[in-house]
Protein backbone atom coordinates (compact mmCIF):
# COMPACT_ATOMS: atom_id res chain seq x y z
CA UNK A 1 0.00 0.00 0.00
CA UNK A 2 1.61 3.35 -0.76
CA UNK A 3 1.04 6.10 2.07
CA UNK A 4 -1.60 8.57 1.43
CA UNK A 5 0.46 11.28 1.21
CA UNK A 6 2.01 9.65 -2.04
CA UNK A 7 -1.18 8.25 -3.30
CA UNK A 8 -1.48 11.06 -5.43
CA UNK A 9 2.50 11.19 -6.47
CA UNK A 10 3.00 10.42 -10.31
CA UNK A 11 4.79 6.81 -10.47
CA UNK A 12 7.61 7.60 -12.61
CA UNK A 13 9.64 10.59 -13.14
CA UNK A 14 7.88 13.31 -16.05
CA UNK A 15 4.27 11.03 -15.62
CA UNK A 16 1.22 13.47 -15.78
CA UNK A 17 -0.16 13.68 -12.45
CA UNK A 18 -2.72 11.56 -10.92
CA UNK A 19 -6.08 12.73 -11.18
CA UNK A 20 -7.82 13.67 -8.00
CA UNK A 21 -11.48 13.34 -9.40
CA UNK A 22 -12.91 10.94 -11.81
CA UNK A 23 -14.52 12.97 -14.41
CA UNK A 24 -17.93 12.27 -14.63
CA UNK A 25 -19.01 12.42 -18.42
CA UNK A 26 -21.89 10.57 -19.62
CA UNK A 27 -20.89 6.84 -19.99
CA UNK A 28 -24.39 4.73 -19.96
CA UNK A 29 -23.46 2.15 -23.17
CA UNK A 30 -19.72 1.35 -23.71
CA UNK A 31 -19.94 -0.03 -27.26
CA UNK A 32 -17.48 -3.11 -27.88
CA UNK A 33 -16.15 -3.01 -31.77
CA UNK A 34 -13.39 -5.58 -32.48
CA UNK A 35 -11.08 -2.87 -34.42
CA UNK A 36 -9.92 -5.18 -36.45
CA UNK A 37 -12.85 -6.50 -38.03
CA UNK A 38 -13.52 -4.32 -41.36
CA UNK A 39 -17.14 -3.85 -41.26
CA UNK A 40 -17.33 -3.09 -37.60
CA UNK A 41 -14.50 -0.79 -38.14
CA UNK A 42 -16.20 1.02 -40.92
CA UNK A 43 -19.21 1.87 -38.75
CA UNK A 44 -17.15 3.72 -35.75
CA UNK A 45 -17.53 7.00 -37.08
CA UNK A 46 -21.60 6.45 -37.08
CA UNK A 47 -21.35 4.79 -34.10
CA UNK A 48 -19.47 7.69 -32.49
CA UNK A 49 -22.34 9.72 -32.95
CA UNK A 50 -24.48 7.85 -30.81
CA UNK A 51 -22.40 6.37 -27.84
CA UNK A 52 -21.36 7.91 -24.77
CA UNK A 53 -18.21 5.50 -24.72
CA UNK A 54 -16.33 3.34 -28.05
CA UNK A 55 -14.41 0.71 -26.58
CA UNK A 56 -11.91 -1.08 -29.14
CA UNK A 57 -11.92 -4.80 -27.51
CA UNK A 58 -8.71 -6.50 -28.07
CA UNK A 59 -9.07 -9.15 -25.58
CA UNK A 60 -11.76 -11.84 -25.59
CA UNK A 61 -14.03 -12.25 -28.28
CA UNK A 62 -10.98 -11.83 -30.89
CA UNK A 63 -9.41 -14.31 -32.18
CA UNK A 64 -6.01 -15.55 -30.95
CA UNK A 65 -4.70 -15.25 -35.08
CA UNK A 66 -6.14 -11.28 -34.99
CA UNK A 67 -4.61 -10.13 -32.19
CA UNK A 68 -2.22 -7.96 -33.90
CA UNK A 69 -4.71 -6.77 -36.62
CA UNK A 70 -7.05 -5.84 -34.01
CA UNK A 71 -3.99 -3.41 -31.97
CA UNK A 72 -3.23 -1.80 -35.56
CA UNK A 73 -6.90 -1.10 -36.14
CA UNK A 74 -7.72 0.43 -33.55
CA UNK A 75 -4.44 2.92 -33.74
CA UNK A 76 -5.62 4.01 -37.01
CA UNK A 77 -8.69 4.13 -36.47
CA UNK A 78 -7.68 6.39 -33.23
CA UNK A 79 -5.38 8.71 -35.34
CA UNK A 80 -8.23 9.06 -38.13
CA UNK A 81 -11.43 9.56 -36.25
CA UNK A 82 -12.71 12.42 -34.60
CA UNK A 83 -14.91 11.14 -31.79
CA UNK A 84 -16.40 14.44 -30.76
CA UNK A 85 -17.29 14.38 -27.13
CA UNK A 86 -17.59 10.56 -27.20
CA UNK A 87 -14.78 8.68 -24.89
CA UNK A 88 -12.17 6.60 -26.40
CA UNK A 89 -11.49 3.26 -24.14
CA UNK A 90 -10.39 0.15 -25.15
CA UNK A 91 -10.19 -3.19 -23.35
CA UNK A 92 -6.21 -4.88 -23.05
CA UNK A 93 -5.27 -8.05 -23.09
CA UNK A 94 -5.30 -9.65 -19.97
CA UNK A 95 -2.00 -9.34 -18.19
CA UNK A 96 -1.15 -13.10 -18.41
CA UNK A 97 -1.34 -13.08 -22.02
CA UNK A 98 1.46 -12.98 -24.74
CA UNK A 99 -0.57 -9.52 -25.74
CA UNK A 100 -0.62 -7.13 -22.87
CA UNK A 101 2.39 -5.90 -22.93
CA UNK A 102 2.64 -4.84 -27.11
CA UNK A 103 -0.80 -3.90 -26.65
CA UNK A 104 -0.01 -1.12 -23.45
CA UNK A 105 3.30 -0.05 -25.37
CA UNK A 106 1.40 0.13 -28.87
CA UNK A 107 -1.38 2.21 -27.13
CA UNK A 108 0.44 4.69 -24.88
CA UNK A 109 3.02 5.54 -27.38
CA UNK A 110 1.21 6.11 -30.63
CA UNK A 111 -2.68 7.26 -29.53
CA UNK A 112 -2.28 7.62 -25.56
CA UNK A 113 -3.67 11.22 -26.37
CA UNK A 114 -6.59 10.07 -27.76
CA UNK A 115 -7.72 6.96 -25.23
CA UNK A 116 -9.86 8.03 -21.82
CA UNK A 117 -9.85 4.58 -20.30
CA UNK A 118 -7.39 1.30 -20.41
CA UNK A 119 -9.70 -1.64 -19.59
CA UNK A 120 -8.28 -3.90 -17.72
CA UNK A 121 -9.62 -7.78 -17.86
CA UNK A 122 -9.53 -10.82 -15.20
CA UNK A 123 -8.40 -8.38 -12.06
CA UNK A 124 -7.15 -10.30 -8.97
CA UNK A 125 -6.52 -8.18 -6.59
CA UNK A 126 -5.05 -4.58 -5.76
CA UNK A 127 -1.48 -5.77 -7.44
CA UNK A 128 -3.03 -6.03 -11.41
CA UNK A 129 -3.96 -2.64 -10.48
CA UNK A 130 -0.66 -1.78 -8.87
CA UNK A 131 1.22 -3.36 -12.11
CA UNK A 132 -0.81 -1.26 -14.46
CA UNK A 133 -0.43 1.78 -12.66
CA UNK A 134 3.40 1.87 -12.52
CA UNK A 135 3.54 0.77 -16.04
CA UNK A 136 1.00 3.49 -17.68
CA UNK A 137 3.21 6.09 -15.78
CA UNK A 138 6.40 4.86 -17.59
CA UNK A 139 5.13 4.33 -20.44
CA UNK A 140 3.16 8.27 -20.22
CA UNK A 141 6.41 9.74 -19.37
CA UNK A 142 8.11 8.23 -22.79
CA UNK A 143 5.05 9.55 -24.81
CA UNK A 144 5.25 12.45 -23.30
CA UNK A 145 1.69 12.73 -21.95
CA UNK A 146 -0.20 15.60 -20.13
CA UNK A 147 -3.04 13.66 -19.30
CA UNK A 148 -3.12 10.66 -17.41
CA UNK A 149 -5.17 7.77 -18.15
CA UNK A 150 -7.67 6.20 -16.36
CA UNK A 151 -7.98 2.24 -15.73
CA UNK A 152 -11.04 0.16 -15.89
CA UNK A 153 -11.40 -3.15 -13.76
CA UNK A 154 -13.46 -5.95 -15.08
CA UNK A 155 -15.09 -7.85 -12.09
CA UNK A 156 -14.57 -11.47 -13.35
CA UNK A 157 -13.15 -13.95 -11.30
CA UNK A 158 -13.68 -15.06 -7.88
CA UNK A 159 -10.48 -13.70 -6.38
CA UNK A 160 -11.04 -10.18 -7.68
CA UNK A 161 -14.83 -10.27 -6.11
CA UNK A 162 -13.63 -11.49 -2.95
CA UNK A 163 -11.02 -8.10 -3.00
CA UNK A 164 -13.52 -5.70 -5.01
CA UNK A 165 -13.19 -2.92 -2.20
CA UNK A 166 -9.05 -3.06 -2.37
CA UNK A 167 -9.19 -2.80 -6.59
CA UNK A 168 -11.56 0.21 -6.22
CA UNK A 169 -8.87 1.96 -4.26
CA UNK A 170 -5.90 0.26 -5.52
CA UNK A 171 -4.51 4.04 -7.70
CA UNK A 172 -5.83 7.64 -7.96
CA UNK A 173 -6.37 6.13 -12.12
CA UNK A 174 -9.00 4.17 -10.86
CA UNK A 175 -12.50 5.45 -12.67
CA UNK A 176 -14.56 2.39 -12.59
CA UNK A 177 -15.34 -1.18 -12.23
CA UNK A 178 -17.73 -3.65 -14.87
CA UNK A 179 -19.48 -6.89 -13.95
CA UNK A 180 -18.16 -9.61 -16.02
CA UNK A 181 -20.44 -11.91 -15.25
CA UNK A 182 -19.43 -14.81 -18.37
CA UNK A 183 -16.00 -15.29 -17.17
CA UNK A 184 -17.09 -14.99 -13.51
CA UNK A 185 -19.56 -17.24 -13.67
CA UNK A 186 -16.61 -19.89 -15.46
CA UNK A 187 -14.39 -18.78 -12.31
CA UNK A 188 -16.53 -19.49 -9.03
CA UNK A 189 -17.49 -23.09 -11.48
CA UNK A 190 -21.45 -21.57 -11.22
CA UNK A 191 -23.32 -24.04 -14.08
CA UNK A 192 -24.35 -21.58 -16.02
CA UNK A 193 -23.74 -21.44 -20.42
CA UNK A 194 -25.01 -18.00 -20.78
CA UNK A 195 -23.52 -14.29 -21.06
CA UNK A 196 -25.08 -12.34 -18.21
CA UNK A 197 -28.62 -12.59 -17.22
CA UNK A 198 -30.86 -15.00 -15.41
CA UNK A 199 -31.40 -18.23 -16.00
CA UNK A 200 -35.25 -20.20 -14.81
CA UNK A 201 -33.42 -22.71 -12.69
CA UNK A 202 -32.13 -19.91 -10.14
CA UNK A 203 -35.50 -19.69 -8.46
CA UNK A 204 -38.05 -19.59 -5.33
CA UNK A 205 -41.03 -21.55 -4.69
CA UNK A 206 -44.05 -20.56 -2.59
CA UNK A 207 -45.05 -22.70 0.20
CA UNK A 208 -47.75 -25.81 -0.84
CA UNK A 209 -50.89 -25.05 0.21
CA UNK A 210 -52.14 -28.70 1.13
CA UNK A 211 -50.79 -32.19 0.42
CA UNK A 212 -49.89 -31.44 -3.39
CA UNK A 213 -46.29 -30.10 -3.90
CA UNK A 214 -46.98 -29.58 -7.11
CA UNK A 215 -50.42 -27.54 -7.32
CA UNK A 216 -50.61 -23.86 -7.33
CA UNK A 217 -47.25 -22.93 -6.45
CA UNK A 218 -45.77 -19.69 -8.11
CA UNK A 219 -41.87 -19.46 -8.85
CA UNK A 220 -39.92 -16.52 -8.88
CA UNK A 221 -36.94 -16.15 -11.06
CA UNK A 222 -34.17 -14.87 -9.02
CA UNK A 223 -31.38 -11.99 -10.12
CA UNK A 224 -28.01 -14.47 -10.74
CA UNK A 225 -25.95 -10.91 -10.07
CA UNK A 226 -27.62 -9.02 -7.70
CA UNK A 227 -25.04 -10.19 -4.74
CA UNK A 228 -21.97 -8.75 -6.85
CA UNK A 229 -23.54 -6.07 -8.24
CA UNK A 230 -24.32 -4.95 -4.96
CA UNK A 231 -21.08 -5.63 -3.39
CA UNK A 232 -19.39 -4.01 -6.47
CA UNK A 233 -21.72 -0.90 -6.34
CA UNK A 234 -20.58 -0.45 -2.88
CA UNK A 235 -16.77 -0.70 -2.92
CA UNK A 236 -16.99 2.33 -5.93
CA UNK A 237 -19.12 4.58 -4.20
CA UNK A 238 -16.68 4.54 -1.23
CA UNK A 239 -14.12 5.05 -3.51
CA UNK A 240 -15.35 7.61 -5.70
CA UNK A 241 -15.52 5.72 -9.02
CA UNK A 242 -18.21 4.41 -11.01
CA UNK A 243 -19.72 1.18 -11.23
CA UNK A 244 -21.20 -0.62 -14.75
CA UNK A 245 -23.02 -3.93 -15.49
CA UNK A 246 -20.99 -5.45 -17.98
CA UNK A 247 -22.67 -7.36 -21.21
CA UNK A 248 -25.68 -9.16 -22.28
CA UNK A 249 -25.05 -12.05 -24.58
CA UNK A 250 -28.46 -12.56 -25.68
CA UNK A 251 -28.57 -10.07 -28.44
CA UNK A 252 -32.09 -10.72 -30.20
CA UNK A 253 -33.95 -10.81 -26.13
CA UNK A 254 -33.84 -7.23 -26.00
CA UNK A 255 -36.76 -7.29 -23.34
CA UNK A 256 -34.46 -9.25 -20.22
CA UNK A 257 -31.55 -6.99 -21.60
CA UNK A 258 -33.36 -3.62 -20.95
CA UNK A 259 -34.89 -5.76 -17.49
CA UNK A 260 -31.06 -6.52 -16.38
CA UNK A 261 -29.88 -3.20 -17.16
CA UNK A 262 -32.32 -1.67 -15.54
CA UNK A 263 -31.80 -3.76 -12.63
CA UNK A 264 -28.44 -2.55 -12.60
CA UNK A 265 -29.37 1.09 -12.97
CA UNK A 266 -31.70 0.80 -10.43
CA UNK A 267 -28.91 -0.88 -7.67
CA UNK A 268 -26.81 2.57 -8.57
CA UNK A 269 -24.39 1.72 -11.85
CA UNK A 270 -24.24 4.44 -14.18
CA UNK A 271 -23.94 2.51 -17.50
CA UNK A 272 -23.91 -1.21 -19.38
CA UNK A 273 -21.74 -2.45 -22.34
CA UNK A 274 -23.69 -2.93 -25.51
CA UNK A 275 -21.88 -5.85 -27.69
CA UNK A 276 -24.29 -4.80 -30.76
CA UNK A 277 -26.10 -1.77 -32.53
CA UNK A 278 -29.49 -2.83 -31.18
CA UNK A 279 -28.33 -2.72 -27.16
CA UNK A 280 -27.27 1.22 -27.83
CA UNK A 281 -30.79 2.85 -27.51
CA UNK A 282 -31.76 0.31 -24.84
CA UNK A 283 -28.41 1.27 -22.96
CA UNK A 284 -29.55 5.03 -22.90
CA UNK A 285 -33.09 4.77 -22.54
CA UNK A 286 -32.37 2.40 -19.47
CA UNK A 287 -29.36 4.86 -17.91
CA UNK A 288 -30.79 8.11 -18.19
CA UNK A 289 -33.66 8.68 -15.70
CA UNK A 290 -37.26 9.18 -16.89
CA UNK A 291 -38.93 11.87 -17.42
CA UNK A 292 -41.65 11.29 -14.67
CA UNK A 293 -38.75 11.06 -11.99
CA UNK A 294 -36.81 13.75 -13.18
CA UNK A 295 -40.30 16.06 -12.61
CA UNK A 296 -41.23 14.05 -9.27
CA UNK A 297 -37.35 14.13 -8.26
CA UNK A 298 -37.38 18.29 -8.87
CA UNK A 299 -40.96 18.78 -7.16
CA UNK A 300 -39.63 17.19 -4.31
CA UNK A 301 -36.19 19.49 -3.96
CA UNK A 302 -38.24 22.47 -4.30
CA UNK A 303 -41.02 21.71 -1.57
CA UNK A 304 -38.32 20.53 0.62
CA UNK A 305 -36.99 23.86 0.81
CA UNK A 306 -33.14 23.82 2.58
CA UNK A 307 -33.54 20.07 2.54
CA UNK A 308 -34.08 19.55 6.13
CA UNK A 309 -37.60 18.79 7.72
CA UNK A 310 -40.60 16.12 6.94
CA UNK A 311 -42.92 17.42 4.44
CA UNK A 312 -46.34 15.39 2.35
CA UNK A 313 -46.47 15.08 -1.03
CA UNK A 314 -49.26 13.42 -2.68
CA UNK A 315 -49.47 11.32 0.05
CA UNK A 316 -45.72 10.60 0.34
CA UNK A 317 -43.73 11.12 3.36
CA UNK A 318 -40.37 13.47 2.24
CA UNK A 319 -37.44 14.17 4.12
CA UNK A 320 -33.89 14.17 4.42
CA UNK A 321 -33.00 11.19 2.88
CA UNK A 322 -35.43 11.22 -0.09
CA UNK A 323 -34.26 14.88 -0.90
CA UNK A 324 -30.82 13.64 -1.30
CA UNK A 325 -32.30 10.59 -3.36
CA UNK A 326 -33.53 13.06 -5.14
CA UNK A 327 -30.96 15.35 -5.68
CA UNK A 328 -28.84 12.25 -7.21
CA UNK A 329 -31.62 11.64 -9.84
CA UNK A 330 -31.67 15.26 -10.85
CA UNK A 331 -27.86 15.61 -10.74
CA UNK A 332 -27.87 12.70 -13.18
CA UNK A 333 -30.31 14.42 -15.35
CA UNK A 334 -28.96 17.73 -15.56
CA UNK A 335 -25.37 16.12 -16.32
CA UNK A 336 -26.90 14.31 -19.43
CA UNK A 337 -29.41 17.03 -20.57
CA UNK A 338 -26.50 19.06 -20.88
CA UNK A 339 -25.41 17.78 -24.00
CA UNK A 340 -28.49 16.23 -24.77
CA UNK A 341 -31.35 18.72 -25.91
CA UNK A 342 -33.80 16.08 -26.92
CA UNK A 343 -33.73 14.55 -23.14
CA UNK A 344 -33.38 18.19 -21.59
CA UNK A 345 -37.03 18.97 -23.26
CA UNK A 346 -38.51 15.78 -22.55
CA UNK A 347 -37.08 16.78 -18.84
CA UNK A 348 -38.61 20.27 -18.87
CA UNK A 349 -42.09 18.81 -20.26
CA UNK A 350 -42.40 16.46 -17.31
CA UNK A 351 -41.83 19.38 -14.78
CA UNK A 352 -44.15 21.69 -16.51
CA UNK A 353 -46.73 19.57 -16.59
CA UNK A 354 -46.36 18.55 -12.79
CA UNK A 355 -46.15 22.40 -12.17
CA UNK A 356 -49.57 23.06 -13.50
C1 LIG B 1 -17.95 -11.83 -22.39
C2 LIG B 1 -17.34 -10.65 -23.07
O1 LIG B 1 -16.15 -10.44 -23.00
S1 LIG B 1 -18.40 -9.61 -23.91
C3 LIG B 1 -17.35 -8.54 -24.83
C4 LIG B 1 -16.69 -9.21 -26.00
N1 LIG B 1 -17.62 -9.47 -27.10
C5 LIG B 1 -17.79 -8.56 -28.07
O2 LIG B 1 -17.15 -7.53 -28.08
C6 LIG B 1 -18.79 -8.91 -29.13
C7 LIG B 1 -19.08 -7.72 -30.01
N2 LIG B 1 -20.14 -8.02 -30.96
C8 LIG B 1 -19.97 -8.89 -31.97
O3 LIG B 1 -18.91 -9.45 -32.18
C9 LIG B 1 -21.15 -9.07 -32.90
O4 LIG B 1 -22.16 -8.15 -32.60
C10 LIG B 1 -21.78 -10.50 -32.86
C11 LIG B 1 -20.75 -11.57 -33.22
C12 LIG B 1 -22.37 -10.79 -31.50
C13 LIG B 1 -22.93 -10.52 -33.88
O5 LIG B 1 -22.41 -10.07 -35.11
P1 LIG B 1 -23.22 -10.32 -36.47
O6 LIG B 1 -23.55 -11.78 -36.59
O7 LIG B 1 -22.47 -9.67 -37.57
O8 LIG B 1 -24.56 -9.53 -36.16
P2 LIG B 1 -25.55 -8.86 -37.17
O9 LIG B 1 -25.60 -9.63 -38.46
O10 LIG B 1 -26.85 -8.66 -36.46
O11 LIG B 1 -24.88 -7.43 -37.43
C14 LIG B 1 -25.51 -6.45 -38.19
C15 LIG B 1 -24.48 -5.44 -38.62
O12 LIG B 1 -23.97 -4.77 -37.47
C16 LIG B 1 -22.55 -4.90 -37.41
N3 LIG B 1 -22.19 -5.05 -36.01
C17 LIG B 1 -22.45 -6.08 -35.20
N4 LIG B 1 -21.95 -5.86 -33.98
C18 LIG B 1 -21.35 -4.66 -34.03
C19 LIG B 1 -20.67 -3.88 -33.07
N5 LIG B 1 -20.46 -4.31 -31.84
N6 LIG B 1 -20.21 -2.67 -33.44
C20 LIG B 1 -20.38 -2.23 -34.71
N7 LIG B 1 -21.02 -2.93 -35.67
C21 LIG B 1 -21.51 -4.13 -35.32
C22 LIG B 1 -22.23 -6.15 -38.23
O13 LIG B 1 -20.90 -6.09 -38.72
C23 LIG B 1 -23.26 -6.08 -39.32
O14 LIG B 1 -22.80 -5.18 -40.30
P3 LIG B 1 -23.34 -5.24 -41.84
O15 LIG B 1 -24.79 -4.83 -41.79
O16 LIG B 1 -22.49 -4.25 -42.55
O17 LIG B 1 -23.16 -6.67 -42.30
C1 LIG C 1 -17.45 -9.06 -19.47
C2 LIG C 1 -16.59 -10.19 -19.54
O1 LIG C 1 -15.47 -10.10 -19.96
C3 LIG C 1 -17.12 -11.44 -19.07
O2 LIG C 1 -18.32 -11.50 -18.77
O3 LIG C 1 -16.35 -12.38 -19.01
MG1 LIG D 1 -14.34 -11.83 -19.61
Amino acid sequence: MRSPKDFFAPLAVGAPQPPRQIPVRPSRMIHFFDPGNEKMAAKVPDIAKKTDVLLGNLEDAVRADRKEAARAGLVSIAKATDFGRTQLWTRVNSLDSPWVLDDLITLVTEIGDKLDVIMVPKVEGAQDIHYVDRLLAQLEARAGLTKPLLVHAILETASGVANVEEIAGASPRMQGISLGPADLAASRRMKTTRVGGGHPGYLVRTDPVGDDLNEGRTTYQQDLWHYTVARMVDACAMNGILPYYGPFGDIRDVVACEDQFRNAFLLGCVGAWSLHPVQIDIAKKVFSPSPADVAWARRVIAEMGDGTGAVMIDGKMQDDASVKQCRVVVELADELAATDPELAAAYDAATKETQS
